[in-house]
């Protein structure tokens, strides 16, 4: 296994920095609850060192074409593919998610998102518009500055690239704030970025929790925040950014249906239903958490999700066998212990699962609800955690306002052999991503974000480039200026 001790807690302008006047920040390797590696959070003083880096280097960085800054990302990608099992390890250690996840769902990822907009960083170029009298304008595509990411604790690498990549490929510099829980793999971030190329100072990482994030979110050279994380927190990230009428995105919470048709194939959507709610133990933004299944396979796709449930292998994430691993962290097992007590309380048939994994670390059972109905706590609030809920529906305009009543508004799914009806609740669907015959699958060429509550802005694919730059019309005039006086 990788050494997870980082060389330092933070990384500003091109080089690792401690602050030893920030508090401790012990991480803990959710598998074990052991302590695998102490950083500390950054003080003013860092948050400063690394906003006046990101500064600096903007002029710079902006004023290279795109097709040198592509050229420095597109070998970022390279590294993170060669490292490709280094960087697993580590985020297997900083998360407790399986090993045979992180192997291919996480740097890969990262690399996906890095090798895609360094492509495209040579095409980004404005428009030229034809007006009357031989008039015409044209429109630059500039960078907004100097922006800030910060990152939820699910998909540490992941997160951090979906928002360096395209940021820095627009000539924007970037300072990253990792969530607390999960503060390792973004600093092998940094050092493979530097290592490919990328100028001191565009590219920096500081470590904290709210209240470093909150300073980053209110100073005054920062143009954009993008936030990963909940909904409680978006809301307060999103008020202050607009204070300074900063540009944002947020990708926040959700508490998505899966809607399945009779005549859906039921093994496919047994199988999209356990990577919906069971990946990654269920700590995924978009989940299909509220499975809305027609009556007439309601029972036996129950059972089916019941019994492909004893498949999972529950065990040390570092063993490639493993498929289920911890929470990622005692708190948040709490949190969906709760959840499972209001689903039982409120009168939820518990069909698989249900509790904590006795012994060292933060394991529990997948846990499935039958019979739930709307008005249940676990169908309105993001559990974030292993438990699916499944929803017995009758016709589909009922499956479609059902699946419309709530706040959130990341992602939906259907499932059916009907291609018109597919296409036709997919529209109806309040999301901002949506699947048919399938889920949570997210390629980079796919513009990724949600509606309502569930967030502003997209990730991913050219529509993150609409979110990273901003257009400056330039009017050229080819007579004279007539006046009226
Ligand atoms: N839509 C998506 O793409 C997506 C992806 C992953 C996770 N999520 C969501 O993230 C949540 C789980 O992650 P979490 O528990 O880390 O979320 P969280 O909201 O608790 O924290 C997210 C980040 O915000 C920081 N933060 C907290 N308060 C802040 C403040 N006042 N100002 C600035 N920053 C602040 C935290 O330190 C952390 O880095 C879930 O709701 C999940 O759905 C969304």
């Amino acid at each position: 296994m990788t050494d997870p001790t980082p060389t330092a807690s933070h990384f500003v302008n091109g080089t690792y920095f401690d602050d030893a006047n920030g508090d401790e920040l012990p991480v803990v390797f959710p598998a074990t609850g052991e302590t695998i590696a102490t950083l500390n959070t950054a003080t003013q003083a860092t948050v400063d060192a690394a906003l006046d880096a990101a500064q600096a280097a903007l002029p710079a960085w902006r004023a290279m074409t795109g097709t040198e800054r592509g050229r420095i990302l597109r070998r970022a990608a390279d590294l993170l593919r060669a490292r490709n099992r280094e960087l697993s390890e580590l985020e297997t250690l900083d998360t407790g998610k399986p090993l045979q996840e992180t192997l291919v769902a996480d740097a890969a990822s990262g690399a996906d998102a890095l090798e895609y907009f360094g492509g495209i960083a040579a095409g980004l170029t404005g428009e030229h518009i034809q007006l009357a009298d031989g008039d015409w304008a044209y429109t630059m595509r500039e960078p907004l500055g100097v922006c800030v990411g910060i990152g939820a604790w699910n998909y540490p690498t992941q997160i951090a690239c979906w928002k360096a990549a395209p940021a820095l490929a627009c000539g924007n510099t970037m300072v990253f704030k990792p969530s607390e829980t999960t503060p390792l793999c973004t600093l092998k971030l940094a050092e493979i970025l530097m290592e490919a190329g990328l100028p001191p100072g565009v590219f920096n990482v500081v470590q904290g929790r709210g209240d470093v994030g909150a300073a980053l979110v209110s100073d005054t050279r920062v143009a954009k925040v993008s936030l990963t994380g909940s909904v409680p927190t978006g809301r307060k990230v999103y008020a202050a950014a607009a204070e300074q009428m900063k540009h944002v995105t947020m990708e926040l919470g959700g508490k998505s249906p899966m809607i399945v048709f009779d005549d859906a194939d039921i093994d496919d959507a047994v199988s999209a239903a356990i990577n919906g709610n069971f990946y990654s133990s269920g700590q995924i933004c978009s989940n299909g958490t509220r499975l809305l299944v027609q009556s007439g396979i309601y029972e036996s796709f129950v059972e089916r999700l019941t019994r492909r449930l004893t498949g999972a292998v529950i065990g040390d994430p570092r063993d490639e066998a493993t498929n289920f691993g911890p929470m990622v962290s005692a708190m948040q097992r709490e949190i969906v212990l709760g959840y499972i007590a209001k689903g039982k309380a409120e009168g939820a048939r518990l069909v698989a699962g249900g509790d904590a994994i006795e012994g060292p670390g933060f394991y529990m059972q997948p846990t499935v609800f039958a019979d739930v109905t709307d008005e249940m706590t676990i169908a309105r609030e993001e559990i974030f955690g292993p438990v699916a809920s499944v929803f017995r529906f009758e016709a589909e305009d009922e499956a479609l306002s059902r699946a419309n009543n709530t706040g959130f508004g990341l992602a939906g799914a259907v499932f059916t052999r009907d291609l018109a009806r597919a296409h036709r609740v997919v529209a109806g669907l309040e999301a901002g991503t949506c699947w048919i015959n399938t889920y949570n699958l997210t390629p980079v060429e796919m513009p990724f974000g949600g509606v309502k509550d569930s967030g502003v802005g997209r990730e991913n694919a050219k529509a993150a480039i609409e979110h990273y730059s901003q257009l400056k019309s330039v009017y050229v005039a080819m007579g004279s200026v007539e006046a009226p006086f």
